[in-house]
């Protein structure tokens, strides 16, 4: 049968040098609902985000900076009008350098890595669409995301991008699939646990898959986490298939599981002092302790006008504790965090994302990849701390990344409240070489002063 794919023939050669420089398809995506908000909001742009966004992408040292447009990466022009439909000028650094490695053939892997919110779903989105066949109805391209709103949200960017090609995409997600039925689509967007089960169970068939990719990849194969899942995934694959992983984060200890799962890959790397977000401004407030962690949460709120925020805190618990104490308060809160039931968590995320609820409480559930251009406040009421206890850098940039998405600027509340989450948090910053500006709880007037700044 012909090759159908999209991708362009023959064009690139692998050269990691070279860095330098219809009518929409099947929106069967099994059935779950999937909201409206993400098509709009990445079409209306406030015009000081736009300026912003010119500058950034016009200046080498950002990583939103490309030399090249669309055009020039070798996209079929059905990717091209759904990329500039998407409302996508120029590419990003990442963008740029990784996807002529991406659809170069013979398929490499890849091992890439970005700052947060700058634009690594559509780098391997691009890479799905180009190279799935498709006169062969079946899976050829997986991506593995380490929860569910992370692959819903990746299923809408390959339903935009993929809107002008015929493509068939479906879920492998916890509840997706009724039983018995099978997946017959190109694409399939899952979490690994399920993704395993419906291989087990043979209603996901891996032997037509010729590319396999992991969002977050670190921690997709923490061992102490997903990596036996993710692993299982991989054991299934055919043996030509090509491995994708890309995060904002890949830290030491898993490096040697990356290069294992993803041999001989192209790699794009950041220097650990090019990590942080530099429109991300990061904040802490010294409370006197943990009960008054909570009054200046409320006072926090009702003095600042907040677009959206994310609160992360480190138990299920709290989250539902601090949601109940704030919805007396007034304010239009909602939590969410793994022990919910699915449809639950679809409910949330998608009030929240069309702006209905302005203020979310969670667990490191959603600390990765999501993707909300209008929040512009992540609050750490908890520092992040590993499995361990030990203070979680990695954690820390994921979750303040859930503000400051291409370009934008927003802010990040760190709470400490005695001497050891403190030092948690100097120890994050020392890791980082970040700095983190201390608020007044004593001085409101000083406190909105410093923190309306920032939210400008
Ligand atoms: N070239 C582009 N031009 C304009 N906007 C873009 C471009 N590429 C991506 N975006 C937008 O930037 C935002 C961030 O992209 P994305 O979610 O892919 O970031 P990411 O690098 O995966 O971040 P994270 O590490 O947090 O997962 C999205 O809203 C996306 O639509």
């Amino acid at each position: 049968m012909a090759d159908s794919s999209l991708l362009p023939k023959g064009k690139f050669s692998i050269d990691l040098d070279s860095s330098d420089e219809i009518e929409a398809v099947t929106n069967d995506v099994n059935k779950l609902s999937t909201s409206d908000a993400t098509k709009g909001h990445t079409t209306v742009i406030e015009h000081e985000v736009e300026v912003r966004l010119a500058d950034l992408q016009a200046d080498p040292n950002s990583p939103l900076y490309s030399a090249k447009s669309f055009d020039d990466l070798g996209l079929h022009e059905n990717l091209l009008k759904g990329v500039y439909e998407m409302k996508f000028t120029k590419p990003s650094k990442i963008q740029e350098r990784a996807l002529p490695l991406l659809l170069a053939n013979p398929p490499r892997n890849m091992i890439g890595q970005s700052q947060s919110g700058t634009g690594k779903t559509a780098a391997f989105v691009l890479t799905m669409l180009s190279r799935v066949d498709y006169d062969i109805m079946a899976p050829q391209a997986l991506c593995l995301a380490p929860s569910r709103e992370l692959a819903r949200q990746i299923m809408e960017v390959v339903l935009m991008m993929g809107k002008y090609t015929p493509v068939k995409a479906m879920y492998a997600i916890k509840d997706s699939l009724a039983k018995g039925d099978k997946i017959d689509a190109h694409v399939v967007i899952g979490t690994p646990g399920t993704v395993v089960d419906m291989v087990r169970k043979r209603a996901l068939d891996p032997t037509k898959v010729k590319l396999l990719v992991l969002d977050e990849a670190d921690n997709m194969l923490d061992q102490q986490g997903l990596g036996d899942q993710t692993l299982k995934v991989k054991n299934v694959m055919p043996k030509n298939c090509q491995f994708v992983l890309f995060s904002a984060t890949f830290p030491e200890n898993v490096q040697k599981f990356t290069n294992r799962f993803a041999p001989e890959a192209n790699e794009i790397r950041l220097k650990a002092s090019e990590l942080t977000v530099e429109g991300i401004k990061q904040f802490y407030m010294d409370c006197k302790n943990s009960n008054h962690k909570a009054e200046v949460l409320s006072e926090l709120y009702s003095l600042m006008t907040v677009g959206q925020s994310i609160i992360f805190v480190r138990r299920r618990d709290t989250a539902e504790k601090i949601s109940q104490q704030m919805t007396k308060e007034g304010h239009a809160i909602v939590f969410l965090h793994g022990q919910m039931d699915g449809a639950g968590r679809d409910r949330v995320m998608d009030d929240f994302r069309k702006g209905d609820i302005k203020v979310l409480i969670t667990t490191n559930v959603i600390a990765r990849g999501i993707d909300i251009q209008q929040v512009n406040l992540v609050i750490n009421y908890d520092i992040p701390v590993d499995g361990n206890g030990r203070p979680d850098p990695e954690t820390y940039l994921h979750r303040i990344g859930r503000t400051g998405r291409f370009g934008r600027t927003g802010a990040s509340v760190n709470f400490v409240h005695d001497d050891q989450s403190f030092d948690q948090m100097e120890a994050i910053q020392n890791a980082l070489g970040c700095d983190i500006i201390k608020v007044p709880t004593d001085d409101w007037e000083e406190a909105h002063k410093i923190l309306k700044k920032a939210l400008k």
